[in-house]
């Protein structure tokens, strides 16, 4: 093979095996108003198979990052490969090699549940025949039968979110990348919705899923990305995530009045065996601890003994929740 047809086939760029890889990945969008930098260098390095989180806030950059893998948002610095295809480069090897489910509802609801599969594979290139028999046997493993014939408007939130990522599917892509797919669904229908991301997960298909809730991405993907103000915090398995974290519970007192200065230096505190940090912040004193036995009554006298009365009080076990208030120092808010 020629230099040129290595490079055209995707094998001669870095990303020979990744599914995904980027390198100081950035966006910053000019308004009005200014500039935003929604993503500010994100490195990433997903292998072929593997179920992968984006997990973060509102505003934290998720969108625009599968944006520009998508090839849909131009990057404004460093490089992205999908597939092995340059996104800004090969734009068009990229959009044959990827499947995606946007946030909003794009089926064509002119057309039946099987038409919009059909149609899609058709703009693909599949025979009449091919695409009839995959939209069978997507509509099938979805759940659809029954609503086959049915139009795209006539379809409930979770079974219009199956037939988008099943559309997504029609080419066969290497990556699937979804961008909350779950949002605005009950929970019930989140959890059914779960279950069919899992099996395509065990299939061998490679995801790339973006999400605002924690719990889904703990239930879903092998590792996760912790994104904040366009910039990876942590990465790892929950686990690991969790271990780097330190596996804190973190003990959080409110109260009525604000804590005074040099409450959080308390020595008290500091010396509570177990104790690795503590934050006065505004009416509140949150104490990160590996041992927390004792230290929800004792942060309580603490204030009483200054004078503050008690508003409310938390005990957060170690969770993605508590490793997130660690790295950021502030709450994960939905
Ligand atoms: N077209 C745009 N022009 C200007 N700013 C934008 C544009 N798109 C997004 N932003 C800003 O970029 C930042 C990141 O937005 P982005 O949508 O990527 O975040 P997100 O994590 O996906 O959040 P959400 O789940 O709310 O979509 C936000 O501050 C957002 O307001």
């Amino acid at each position: 093979m020629t230099t040129t047809t290595a490079r055209s086939a995707g094998l001669g760029s870095p990303a020979e095996h990744a599914a995904i890889r980027t390198a100081d990945l950035r966006k910053t969008y000019k308004s009005s108003r200014g500039d935003v930098e929604a993503v500010r260098g994100i490195d990433l390095d997903i292998p072929q198979g593997e179920f992968f989180g984006l997990l973060g806030p509102n505003g934290a950059g998720k969108s625009t990052t599968i944006g520009m893998l998508t090839t849909l948002v131009a990057p404004t610095g460093g490089q992205a490969w999908v597939a092995g295809h340059d996104v800004t480069r090969d734009t068009v090897a990229v959009k044959r090699r990827i499947g995606v489910v946007t946030q909003n509802n794009t089926l064509d609801m002119q057309l039946t549940v099987a038409e919009n599969l059909e149609y899609r594979s058709r703009f693909f290139g599949l025979p009449k025949a091919v695409a009839a028999r995959r939209a069978a046997q997507l509509i099938e493993a979805f759940g659809l039968g029954d609503r086959k014939n049915a139009m795209a408007d006539q379809l409930s939130g979770g079974q219009a979110r199956r037939l988008m990522i099943a559309r997504a599917l029609v080419h066969q892509p290497d990556v699937l990348f979804l961008d909350e797919p779950t949002a605005g669904l009950d929970p019930q229908t989140r959890v059914n919705l779960w279950e069919i991301l899992r099996v395509l997960h065990e299939q061998g298909q490679t995801i790339l899923l973006t999400t605002h809730y924690m719990e889904e991405a703990e239930a879903l993907c092998d590792r996760i990305a912790v994104v904040d103000h366009g910039r990876i915090l942590a990465e790892g398995t929950v686990d690991a995530l969790l271990a780097d974290s330190g596996a804190q519970t973190v003990v959080t007192v409110r109260f009525e009045e604000q804590v005074p200065d040099g409450l959080g230096e308390e020595p008290s505190l500091a010396s509570h065996p177990g104790v690795s940090k503590v934050e006065a912040d505004g009416d509140q004193l949150r104490v990160f601890a590996s041992d927390p036995e004792g230290l929800l009554g004792d942060l309580i006298a603490l204030g009483a003994k200054h004078g503050l009365h008690v508003r409310d009080a938390a005990q957060a076990k170690p969770s993605l929740e508590t490793a997130f208030l660690a790295l950021t120092g502030r709450e994960y808010r939905e």
